[in-house]
């Protein structure tokens, strides 16, 4: 069985990825693992956005797609980010391809509420045979999220840090991480190295985690429910391993207890 890891690399740090970054990939790769990358790139978009004077605005964490924001965010990450981090992957020694979640009607999407969203896309399926041939030949997907529409005639902005969970929680993923700009969750300042779902929940309770950190540990839960064990948040900025264990904030699987 091939072990694989999904690595969610976040906009944040997309382009301040440490030499070391690629090095690591490198080091999983001899380890056996087959990595596949998803990639966002929200800082990107609301650069060109702002060139181009659209307006544009965040709703619990997603950003309103009208078409006209689409062909923007189409543009910096299945464009531009896309072919910059497979050729930064090639630079580093590491086969790579890229491809957009419409490829292949990889990630299919129906509209999370076109009302107040827009094109902002839910996922319903994810078509992963085609990950598990390019796997095969030893390459690294590097993938934009944006899906296809059910009936094929539309395109979708997911967010980045759900298009990794569900590709992650699709491919029977040993290992999810979601690289970042910060490292791990914190909380006064310090990096909470282990935290429990219901933990989880109660530091957005309590306004500890906020802003773009919420989609993330939502992505992070639905790879725990959706039978995953091995979660974590990291900084791309720094070594993802230290002593051949990963550096950062791992989310834990909360254990039923059985009573007999
Ligand atoms: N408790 C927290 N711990 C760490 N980061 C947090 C927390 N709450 C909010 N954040 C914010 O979440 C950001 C990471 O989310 P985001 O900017 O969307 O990253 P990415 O582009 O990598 O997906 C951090 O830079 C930080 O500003
Ligand atoms: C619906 C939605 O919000 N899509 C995101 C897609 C990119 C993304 O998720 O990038 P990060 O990983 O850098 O946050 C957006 O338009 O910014």
């Amino acid at each position: 069985m091939e072990k694989i890891i999904v690595i969610k690399c976040g906009g944040s740090m997309i382009d301040d990825l440490s030499e070391k970054f690629f090095m690591d990939i490198k080091e999983m790769q001899d380890q056996g693992f087959k990595p596949i990358i998803v990639h966002g790139g929200g800082p990107a978009i609301n650069r060109l956005l702002s060139d181009l004077q659209i307006e544009s605005e965040f709703i619990n964490g997603l950003r309103k797609t009208t078409e006209e924001v689409m062909e923007v965010v189409e543009m910096v990450l299945s464009g531009s980010i896309t072919n910059k981090l497979v050729r930064a992957l090639h630079l580093n020694g590491i086969s790579a391809i890229g491809m957009t979640g419409s490829d292949s009607g990889l990630i299919q999407a129906k509209a999370k509420d076109f009302e107040k969203l827009g094109l902002v896309g839910e996922i319903t399926t994810i078509n992963h045979e085609i990950l598990l041939k390019l796997l095969s030949m030893n390459l690294v997907p590097v993938i934009s999220p944006i899906a296809i529409s059910e009936n094929s005639n539309g395109y979708y902005n997911v967010n980045a840090d759900s298009a990794a969970a569900a590709i992650a929680v699709a491919v029977n993923a040993e290992k999810i991480l979601f690289v970042t700009d910060v490292s791990g969750i914190l909380k006064d300042k310090q990096v909470i190295e282990t935290v429990s779902q219901h933990e989880v929940q109660s530091l957005i309770q309590e306004g500890v985690i906020t802003g773009g950190m919420i989609p993330k540990v939502s992505a992070a839960l639905k790879c725990l429910e959706g039978g995953m064990d091995q979660v974590m948040i990291v900084s791309g900025k720094t070594p993802l391993y230290r002593e051949g264990q990963f550096i950062g904030t791992t989310i834990l699987k909360e254990q039923k207890v059985v009573s007999f």
